[in-house]
């Protein structure tokens, strides 16, 4: 199948272009690089452009009439920039959103895979996991622009006779397992990333945000799914809108582990596995920060057939070998 892959230049975006052509599948990359890294897209079916460009969609869609599916990335993803530049986000990841979602469908492309998030959900009860119906309480512009968008999907989908599916990622982490791509942020805020750096640094002082959090041990608990079983569950997902072929719908599913893990949790395990000499200390809760909860995958479990392999010990395992790797491209003479 050929797949249109938005912010395929980008973390997920890229490392679920590899799963497509491991599987024999042919993607082809849409991406303004405002944030997706060039070295991403060589070798790659690649358009540089903006998801709302006209121009760049007229030459993507006259180009390749063959196309079976978008699955839709692009997007900013920054939770803090969005409560400081809602109109960005809501521009971004909702009206262009719209614009990518029409032009597909004027070209008859009939199956649409977006990214949703977890951050959609008010935080669950202790021990109990999130289901699709649970309540939703979006606390950001970032997680709201989210939501609004799946509901624009599934009553456009209807209007138009197409198949939606917004899947609903838990905490990413790792990378491609052929180290093909992973996280590339300079600067990451998220709880990998900090660790991954200050690790690859040799040490330092990591801050857990808190312990007063009704948890088992005070610090918050999320979910953590490798990046590669996240694309495996893209994969799963187009096959399931292939097979549904004459049908019309819209579906949300959750993607994650099913686990929860605290982030004191995750940081010992992070100590273990990377033999890090790292000084933890606690500190303030991070505002608008929550107790957390994980995923019930019922729905991706019955109605794809997916369940997840890796577990979190090789997606940090990943996460830090890749590191590595990247920081090596990153200084092609050797300098360090
Ligand atoms: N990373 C996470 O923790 C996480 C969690 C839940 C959901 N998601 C969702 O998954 C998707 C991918 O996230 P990611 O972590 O790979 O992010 P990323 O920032 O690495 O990738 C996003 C890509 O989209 C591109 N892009 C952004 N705006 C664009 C536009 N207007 N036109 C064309 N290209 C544009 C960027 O250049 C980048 O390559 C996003 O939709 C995000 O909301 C991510
Ligand atoms: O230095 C740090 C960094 C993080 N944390 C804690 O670790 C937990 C997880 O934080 P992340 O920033 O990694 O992730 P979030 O669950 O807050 O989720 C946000 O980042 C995710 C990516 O990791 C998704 O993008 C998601 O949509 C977005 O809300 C939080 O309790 C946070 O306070 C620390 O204790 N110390």
């Amino acid at each position: 199948m050929k797949i249109l892959v938005t912010g395929g230049a980008g973390y997920i975006g890229r490392t679920v272009v590899s799963a497509l052509a491991d599987a024999g599948h042919t993607p082809v990359i849409l991406d303004s690089l405002v944030v997706g890294r060039p070295e991403f897209v060589e070798g790659q079916v690649f358009y540089h452009g903006d998801i709302a460009d006209g121009a760049v969609l007229g030459r993507v869609f006259r180009e390749h009439p063959d196309l079976d599916a978008v699955m839709h990335f692009a997007a900013r993803i920054d939770v803090e920039e969005s409560t400081r530049l809602p109109s960005l986000y809501y521009t971004e990841n909702l009206a262009k959103a719209q614009v990518l979602l029409q032009a597909a469908l004027a070209a008859g492309v009939k199956r649409f895979l977006f990214s949703s998030t977890a951050a959609v959900y008010q935080a669950g009860r202790p021990g109990e996991g999130l289901r699709e119906d649970s309540p939703l309480l979006p606390l950001s512009a970032y997680a709201s622009s989210k939501l609004m968008f799946e509901r624009v999907m599934a009553d456009i989908c209807r209007e138009y006779g197409a198949f939606g599916m917004a899947l609903r990622y838990f905490n990413p982490v790792g990378a491609d397992p052929a180290m093909r791509s992973g996280p590339f942020r300079p600067d990451p805020s998220h709880l990998l990333g900090k660790l991954t750096k200050l690790s690859a640094r040799g040490g330092g002082t990591f801050t857990i945000n808190g312990d007063d959090y009704e948890t088992r041990d005070g610090t918050p608990m999320r979910d953590f799914i490798h990046v590669w079983d996240l694309a495996q569950a893209h994969l799963a997902a187009l096959t399931y809108m292939m097979d549904s072929a004459e049908e019309t719908g819209f579906e949300v599913m959750n993607v994650g582990s099913s686990v929860g893990v605290t982030v004191r949790e995750f940081v010992d395990t992070f100590l273990e596995v990377s033999g890090s000499p790292l000084n933890v200390v606690v500190g303030a809760r991070r505002p608008g920060d929550s107790a957390g909860a994980f995923a019930d995958t019922t729905r991706a479990r019955e109605i794809l057939g997916w369940v997840p392999r890796l577990s979190l010990r090789q997606g940090i395992a990943d996460a830090l070998r890749w590191e590595q790797i990247w920081q090596d491209r990153q200084q092609p003479n050797g300098a360090k």
